[in-house]
């Protein structure tokens, strides 16, 4: 019994050191901690959005968003957001961002606008509480190894879009992405804006590689910018025109990109941790 008492006694002595003497072991930790908090946050949440709304309902991304915006501090993150103006647009809108990773959803939270939802993979459906949470807040799921199902998804949600108002948050590159530029874009983005013909507002994440680097094991804190981009208009397009506005949303997504990305490294130098 006194042993069993001991043990949360010494981890609160040893967790502390090993953060002060090891970064691989911050690493670790911070990555554990957030997937960790997150199952907490969304345990805490789905009795809430169930009260609030009965079930699923793009409300409840308030709840989720509210829950979600300290997060940051925890993992000693900081967010300069640049074009605030860009998203106060009436209606439905597409918001496209580049995904670097899991801690892509702070961001997404920390700007999230009202009657906002995501398009995610459908295997986030069974990642616990997480899953729940995500369903309960009307993120639409696509099967990314069938094409002709998550294109009936996305022809099925364009039309949600303009029914009930709702706005979608899309990652074009269709997967996570850390290797320093944009991976080239999938199109499903693209023809869903122009299937319910409303405006694209491109979002960019600065790079986190001067905080976070996955083969280096190191997990430091740092400054994430988020640049808002000017909307992109899709009206009197037709399906002909996909291409050449995701060749236009790459080109100056890519542009801010390298831009934010670069003046991180010069402005901050390394970040200490
Ligand atoms: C309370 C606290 C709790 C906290 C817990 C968590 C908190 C919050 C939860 C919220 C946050 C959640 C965040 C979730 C993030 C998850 C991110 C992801 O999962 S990213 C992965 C999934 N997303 C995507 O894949 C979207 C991008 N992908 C696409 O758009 C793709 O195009 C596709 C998947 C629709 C199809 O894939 P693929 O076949 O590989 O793609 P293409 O080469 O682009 O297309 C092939 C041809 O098909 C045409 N096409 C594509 N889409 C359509 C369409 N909708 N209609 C008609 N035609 C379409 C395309 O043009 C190509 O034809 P081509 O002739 O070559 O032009
Ligand atoms: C009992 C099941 C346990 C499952 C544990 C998983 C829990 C995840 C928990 C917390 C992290 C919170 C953020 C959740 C949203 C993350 C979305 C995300 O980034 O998905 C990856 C996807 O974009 C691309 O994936 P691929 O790299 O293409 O594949």
């Amino acid at each position: 019994m006194d042993v069993l008492w001991m043990i949360p006694l010494l981890l609160l002595m040893i967790i502390p050191l090993l953060m002060c003497t090891s970064s691989t072991f911050v690493f670790y930790f911070k990555k554990f901690f957030y997937v960790a908090w997150m199952m907490v946050l969304a345990l805490i949440a789905i009795p809430l959005c169930i009260l609030k709304s009965g079930g699923r309902d793009i409300e409840n991304m308030r709840i989720i968003r509210f829950m979600v915006r300290h997060v940051k501090y925890l993992l000693g993150l900081r967010f300069e957001v640049s074009g605030w103006e860009h998203l106060q647009t009436e209606g439905p809108y597409v918001v496209i961002s580049n995904h670097q990773s899991s801690l892509d959803v702070l961001g997404l939270m920390e700007i999230l606008p009202d009657r906002c939802t995501t398009i995610a993979k459908k295997e986030l459906v069974y990642a616990g509480t997480v899953g729940l949470i995500c369903w309960l807040g009307g993120i639409v799921f696509i099967n990314r190894k069938k094409t002709s199902d998550a294109k009936s998804v996305m022809a099925d949600a364009a039309k949600t879009m303009l029914d009930d108002q709702i706005r979608l948050w899309v990652f074009p590159e269709g997967t996570r992405n850390q290797n320093g530029d944009l991976l080239p874009f999938k199109k499903g983005a693209f023809h869903l804006a122009v299937q319910a013909q409303v405006p694209i507002i491109p979002v960019v994440f600065s790079s986190y590689s001067n905080f976070y680097l996955r083969k280096e094991k190191q997990f430091k804190s740092g400054i994430i910018r988020l640049k808002i981009l000017p909307k992109i208009e899709t009206k009197g397009m037709t399906s002909d025109d996909v291409s050449s506005l995701s060749d236009k949303s790459f080109d100056l997504m890519r542009a801010a990109f390298l831009d934010i990305s670069d003046s991180i490294t010069r402005s901050n130098g390394p970040v200490r941790h």
